[in-house]
Formats: structure tokens, C-alpha cells, sequence
């Protein structure tokens, strides 16, 4: 159920009215729901009910300490990606037990830091990086649990900057040249093989290719079988896509099933690290027309909220649905283009948007709780926006706004 509803021609996030959020807590802001983190985090455990299974939130999509705490409430794993996540995660209440460790870059007084708390895996993507974990982990005296993260080849069907399953992406060993690779992680002495991982893109809207990496993975897994290497689990990686327009991806229960399916009797633990599904509709971003400006081409709405406040329009040419908080009954509608107050002509939210505006209305950005407050900027030396958590009709500052103090705290000029 959408937890941001119209009622008597006023925007709801769960029981409370967005107007009454913007009156107290000021524009922009981004609004989360408490209830949709938690469904959408639901609809995966219990779409995995009574088969072993690890869901792994990807802390990427939305890093709040109190959504990882929500989430960690309910019993979820994280994957992170640097050793800053990985503090989140600790502070937000999470168990390092439930945590594995991707990306292609880990330092080694990250590996070290996460070898110290426990996590459950680090899914290694190059032979160099299991030489490097190896060695951290013999100075460490332990054995570091590893997943090998498998390059299948597949084309994802999404957007090329978030395609990631492709031979010419930087992501993954190629899944041809794997069996050498475990070969050789199985022969080192500080490191315990245990599973294998495979993360193809994100914003994936039907099943098939998700399916096809998860055979070319299966096929791996008993080729390592045929060699003496067993493997526990199986992380699918994340990247099931939401529906920002008209996008209809398969629900999380469908798509698992899929892959139930093709994992037949096989005794794997299911690992998946979902993000944007999780997240993206459990938040909105709210924002106040300033100033209506109309020339012989366009329409422009200049809102209070920028590209710095959120890039996925400007960086991907990204579509997210514009709504009204109190849509007008009658007024005139017409094309606008909704834009910041950034000095770059591609400061957008949307474009082509048709709306009945006036000065001083509120607007939301749907479909803003992924991938929106962490990619956020100072660009132009702008304070970030608050964060904000309803709870039923309770409304939480999870973040607050951020000041120019804030920003300039670490700025030091030169001595005299
Ligand atoms: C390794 C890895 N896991 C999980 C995710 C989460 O993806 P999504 O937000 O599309 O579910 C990503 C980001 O695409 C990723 O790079
Ligand atoms: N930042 C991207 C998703 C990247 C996924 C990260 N692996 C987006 O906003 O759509």
C-alpha cells in the first residue's frame, strides 16, 4: 500500500498532512514513512519464508542511521560498500554477523576494520583483492570469510551508468576466468571461501535477465563442485527496479519465486542485497515554488530544491513523478519545466510537467527515498535538506538541516 495518499485534496504521508511537515520543518525536506521501509523490507522475508535466506539491505540506496535502524528492528542484514557504511551500520543497531562487504576498491584499514567486527562476507572482485585480504587477515590471525563477486555478462536492460553485469564494466572476475580464481582463494591460508556473488545493475524491470545470470552462476557452482570447492550461498546482489512512471517491474514475491524456482533443491542460502526496492517509494522530497517564470519557450517553476538536493534527474535524465501537496481545483494547467535555483542549465527535478501552479505551492518528489539525500551536494554552498520520519502520525527529524556553520566547519583560510 502507497503510504503518501491523497485525502480531501491534501498529499498524507501515513496519518500526517505533508503541508503541516513543509509549515514545520521548512522546504526542502525529504519525507520518509516509516510503514513502506518496513513493508517493502517484509514483502522480501516473507517472499523467502522457509528457505535460508539473508536479505542484506543495500546501504547505499539510503544511509539514515534511523532507516538502518528500522530495518536492523526487523532483523536485516546490510551490504556496504566503504568502512563509513559499515560505522552506520554498527551505530544504527546492526549485527556485523549479517553484513557483507562489496565493492572494487577496499582499502586495507577497511578490510582490517571489518575483519575486527566480524562480517559475515566480503565479496572480492579481483584477483588482487584477494591477495590483499589474505595478507590482512594472516596479520590479523583469522581466516576472512569470501564470496567471489562473478562478472556473468548479461545486459541488464537499464541505464547505462547503473548496468553493471557487462565484460566492459569494471565490476566482477569474469565468470570464464572464475574457477581459477577460486582455485587459487581456496589455496590461500588466511581466507574461507564460502559463496558466490553476482550483482548485474539496477532499476531491472523484468526478471529475464536476473534468471540468465543466476543460470550462468549455477552452472559455476557445480563446475566448483566437479573441483572440491563447495559453496554455501548464493547472493543475487540487488537491483530490482521500482516503477517511477509507468515501469511495471515484477514484485518481490514474483521475482524470488523465479529464482526459487531455478534453484531447484539446491541447498544455498539465498543472499540479496535490495536497495532502491526497498527504499525509493518510502520517500518523497518536498519543495516550494518560488517564482513562476514564463518566457516564449518555456514555462519555469523555480522550486527551492536543486540538483545538489537531488541529481538523478540531471546525472541519468532520470523521470520521477511531480504531485502537487494540495492540488488546485480548477486552476489553469499548463507545461512547466520544474527547475532549481543552481547555476547550471541542467538543474532540473522534471521536465514538460503539466500543472496548475502558483507561487508558494508545495510539491513532491516522488519515488525520493533511494538514491535521493545520498547523492546530495553543497554544490553552490547550499545547506542539505532535513530528513524527516513519519510514524503513523508522528513526525521524527532523523537528519536535521543542515547550516552554513555546518559547511564551513572544516574550511580553515590561511594563516596571516
Ligand atoms: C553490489 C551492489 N549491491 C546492491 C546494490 C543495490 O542495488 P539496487 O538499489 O538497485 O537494489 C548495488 C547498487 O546497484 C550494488 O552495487
Ligand atoms: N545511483 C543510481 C543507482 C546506482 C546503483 C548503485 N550500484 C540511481 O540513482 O539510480
Amino acid at each position: 500500500m502507497d503510504q503518501f495518499s491523497y485525502r480531501d485534496g491534501q498529499l498524507f504521508a501515513e496519518q500526517v498532512a505533508v503541508a503541516d511537515i513543509a509549515r514545520d520543518h521548512g522546504t526542502p525536506a525529504y519525507v520518509y514513512s516509516r510503514a513502506a521501509f518496513e513493508n517493502h523490507y517484509r514483502a522480501y522475508d516473507s517472499a523467502l519464508a522457509g528457505r535460508p535466506h539473508l536479505i542484506c539491505y543495500a546501504v547505499k540506496a539510503n544511509s539514515n542511521l534511523a532507516v538502518l535502524n528500522v530495518l536492523a528492528r526487523l532483523g536485516a542484514g546490510f551490504d556496504i560498500v566503504s568502512a563509513g557504511e559499515l560505522e552506520r551500520v554498527l551505530r544504527a543497531g546492526g549485527e556485523p554477523g549479517r553484513v557483507v562487504f562489496s565493492g572494487v576498491g577496499k582499502q586495507p584499514w577497511e578490510m582490517r576494520r571489518a575483519l575486527e567486527v566480524g562480517v559475515r562476507c566480503f565479496n572480492v572482485e579481483s584477483d588482487t583483492e584477494l591477495d590483499r585480504l589474505n595478507e590482512i587477515a594472516g596479520e590479523l590471525g583469522v581466516k576472512a570469510p569470501v564470496s567471489l563477486r562473478v562478472n556473468p555478462d548479461v545486459d541488464a536492460g537499464t541505464h547505462p551508468y547503473i548496468s553493471t553485469g557487462l565484460k566492459q564494466n569494471k565490476f566482477g572476475i569474469d565468470i570464464a576466468d572464475a574457477p581459477r580464481v577460486y582455485a587459487r582463494a581456496a589455496a590461500m591460508p588466511h581466507l574461507d571461501v564460502q559463496g558466490v556473488d553476482c550483482h548485474i545493475g539496477s532499476q531491472l524491470t523484468t526478471t529475464a535477465p536476473f534468471l540468465d545470470a543466476m543460470d550462468r552462476v549455477l552452472a559455476l557452482v557445480d563446475r566448483l563442485a566437479d573441483d572440491g570447492i563447495i559453496l554455501r550461498h548464493l547472493d543475487m546482489g540487488g537491483g530490482l527496479g521500482v516503477a517511477y512512471e509507468d515501469e511495471q517491474p515484477p514484485s518481490p514475491q514474483d521475482y524470488i519465486g523465479a529464482m526459487i524456482e531455478r534453484l531447484g533443491d539446491l541447498q544455498l542460502e539465498l543472499v540479496l542485497e535490495p536497495g532502491r526496492s526497498i527504499a525509493a517509494n518510502a520517500g518523497i522530497m518536498l519543495t516550494r515554488v518560488e517564482f513562476l517564470k514564463c518566457t516564449d519557450q518555456h514555462n519555469f517553476a523555480i522550486v527551492d530544491a536543486a540538483m545538489n538536493d537531488m541529481i538523478r534527474p540531471a546525472l541519468y535524465s532520470a523521470w520521477q513523478a511531480i504531485v502537487p501537496v494540495a492540488p488546485r481545483s480548477g486552476g489553469e494547467e499548463k507545461t512547466w519545466d520544474i527547475v532549481g535555483p543552481v547555476c547550471e542549465t541542467g538543474d532540473f527535478l522534471g521536465k514538460d510537467r503539466p500543472l496548475a501552479l502558483a507561487a508558494g505551492d508545495l510539491l513532491a518528489v516522488r519515488s525520493a527515498g533511494a538514491y535521493g539525500f545520498v547523492m546530495s551536494s553543497n554544490y553552490n554552498t547550499r545547506n542539505r535538506p532535513p530528513e524527516l520520519m513519519v510514524d503513523g502520525g508522528r513526525v521524527h527529524v532523523i537528519r536535521e538541516r543542515e547550516t552554513i556553520d555546518d559547511q564551513l566547519r572544516h574550511e580553515h583560510c590561511l594563516p596571516q
